[in-house]
């Protein structure tokens, strides 16, 4: 994906006074490994953290069958190397070579066939692992993967959490993540994977693997660009902890007395209020052992939270292992996580999957605005087959057609960044407890919610980006709050003049991926389509 596309978008985060966005080598891989902290912590690993949860007579073998004990050198502050040294160095020589390869090279390109239907996993399609240190060998023995969860060497009771969430094997992107994400001396990772393949519970489960039960402090944050993500996450590390003695703590909005200082060892938070907290000392972070930015992209990018999340950042150790996953990473994205989490393992996609492929996308040629409005309104019947998410550009677009729905005596909810965090949560429970079917909403809650229920999205406004061009990125982060983990579902665009038709072209060129026209005249042909896909 690239912000130099054919729109001629400008990149998004383009050099500014401050360097941000300053184009370095992709691959320049410098130095061979980041610091051991966590063998010698305790963490995964490690001997067991002394404490009631590890003092079974087994507990050291529990905690510490590792999938790549190792013997990597200390932390050294190297110098950014020269391009003969460059030349001479194994891990660039190998990134090179890495580079050249083709698909047919199965050691780079990693098709997997069909096993069957209905999971993640079965689907066919391509993920590229590039490892930062290939010159260590037990590092690319992980990067064949993991079949079964037992095959991390987790914690039993970690294990218990996993299969009690109902997950049986890995996904594509767990399968190739986590060997690399819990091995020892921990690596910083940058992923991506499509919408819903996994990616929250693969770094989840590497916050839990990473803590030193027996510490009481914070050791594991988690940074997300919106309320509702923190608290979905949030609900995930509970989940998947349950058998931990994990305790957890949110740094949203209104969650921590002031004053009070978090001793908790998981910490999961939205960037101004995360920053807000180090800055009060309440949030100490010396014994932080890994940082997840999820949705790092938008994390990154400097028209949105790129300031705070790396003013974060810098706040954590030397030695703090940096994860940073998404759907999406356009390219000078891309290049600045480089440069922000150096010496990382890359899992990327090419531009053509991107796109799920059980999300069918249409598009629906409007009238006018205010035809919009009666077509969404004529296909309410729809939206409640299972449940919508109506996608607007401004929150008082959000707010004015929640009112026309209503008044038109239909039920649906509005969610934006203009209510209340009580009204907000509110409305998130009953969308999310299936109390509600249909949500309109903004881009506030267009990446990373995960519901399973969602069949339909609506772009009810095409996506835009912060130079009011076609946001490719955005499109498909909403579009992915349906046909989640291998599930179908559908999406369908509004387009209602020269301008919107334009935009969704251009996007649909980006992906490569045909929108197909529904008629807006015939609504008994409407419903044959929509309901022939949204099973
Ligand atoms: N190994 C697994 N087996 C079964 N279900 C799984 C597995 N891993 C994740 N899931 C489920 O798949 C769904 C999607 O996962 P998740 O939310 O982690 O996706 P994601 O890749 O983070 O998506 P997004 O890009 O939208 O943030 C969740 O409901 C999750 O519980």
């Amino acid at each position: 994906m690239s912000n130099q596309d054919g729109w001629g978008k400008a990149p998004a985060s383009a050099a500014g006074a401050d360097g941000w966005g300053k184009p370095p080598a992709v691959s320049a891989v410098t130095s061979p490994t980041r610091g051991n902290n966590g063998a010698a912590n305790g963490g995964w690993g490690s001997a067991p953290p002394s404490g009631s949860w590890n003092s079974s007579s087994n507990g050291a073998e529990s905690w510490g069958k590792t999938p790549a004990p190792s013997a990597a050198p200390a932390p050294s502050a190297v110098p950014a190397p020269s391009e003969e040294d460059k030349k001479a160095d194994p891990v660039e020589q190998v990134i090179e070579k890495v580079d050249n390869l083709t698909t047919e090279d199965d050691d780079v390109e990693i098709t997997v066939k069909p096993k069957g239907p209905g999971l993640v996993a079965d689907t066919e399609d391509v993920v590229e692992v590039k490892l930062s240190d290939l010159a260590n060998d037990q590092q690319a023995e992980l990067y064949s993967g993991i079949k079964t969860f037992e095959d991390l060497g987790l914690h039993p009771e970690l294990l218990k959490g996993i299969y009690g969430m109902g997950f049986q094997r890995p996904s594509k992107i767990q399968e190739k993540a986590l060997p690399l994400l819990v091995s020892n001396p921990p690596k910083n990772m940058i992923g991506q994977s499509q919408s819903g393949t996994g990616k929250t519970a693969a770094f989840v489960l590497t916050m839990l693997s990473r803590i030193n039960y027996s510490l009481q402090a914070p050791q594991a944050l988690c940074l997300a660009p919106a309320r509702e993500l923190a608290r979905q996450i949030m609900d995930v590390i509970k989940e998947m902890g349950k058998y931990t003695p994990v305790e957890t703590q949110f740094a949203i909005k209104e969650s921590v007395p002031r004053g009070e200082k978090i001793k908790a060892h998981v910490v999961v938070g939205t960037p101004g209020t995360v920053m807000d907290l180090i800055k009060k000392n309440q949030l100490p972070v010396n014994n932080m052992r890994i940082f997840v930015l999820d949705e790092a992209d938008n994390m990154l990018d400097q028209q949105g939270l790129g300031d705070q999340s790396l003013r974060v950042k810098s706040k954590m150790p030397a030695d703090c292992q940096i994860v940073l996953f998404s759907a999406t990473f356009s390219q000078t994205i891309r290049t600045f996580a480089h440069r922000v989490v150096p010496n990382a393992n890359l899992i990327s996609l090419k531009q053509e999957e991107l796109s799920v492929d059980g999300i069918k996308q249409f598009y629906m040629d409007c009238k006018n605005e205010d035809h919009k409005v009666d077509v969404l309104i004529a296909i309410y019947g729809l939206l409640t087959v299972g449940q919508s998410i109506v996608f607007v550009r401004r929150r008082d677009v959000a707010a004015a057609l929640a009112q026309r729905m209503t008044d038109a005596g239909h039920e649906v909810l509005v969610l934006t960044g203009a209510q209340d965090v009580t009204n907000r949560d509110q409305a998130m429970d009953d969308f999310r407890d299936g109390r509600k079917k249909v949500l309109i909403t903004t881009n506030v809650l267009a990446r990373g919610i995960d519901i399973a229920q969602v069949h339909l999205v609506v772009n009810f406004d095409m996506p835009l980006d912060g130079n009011f061009r076609p946001d490719p990125e955005t499109y498909l982060h909403r579009i992915g709050r349906t046909g989640r983990f291998g599930r179908t579902g559908v999406s369908i665009n509004f387009v209602h003049d020269q301008k919107s038709y334009e935009e969704m072209k251009a996007i649909e060129k980006h992906f490569g991926r045909v929108i197909t026209r529904v008629p807006t005249e015939d609504y008994v042909e409407i419903e044959k389509i929509l309901k022939k896909s949204v099973k």
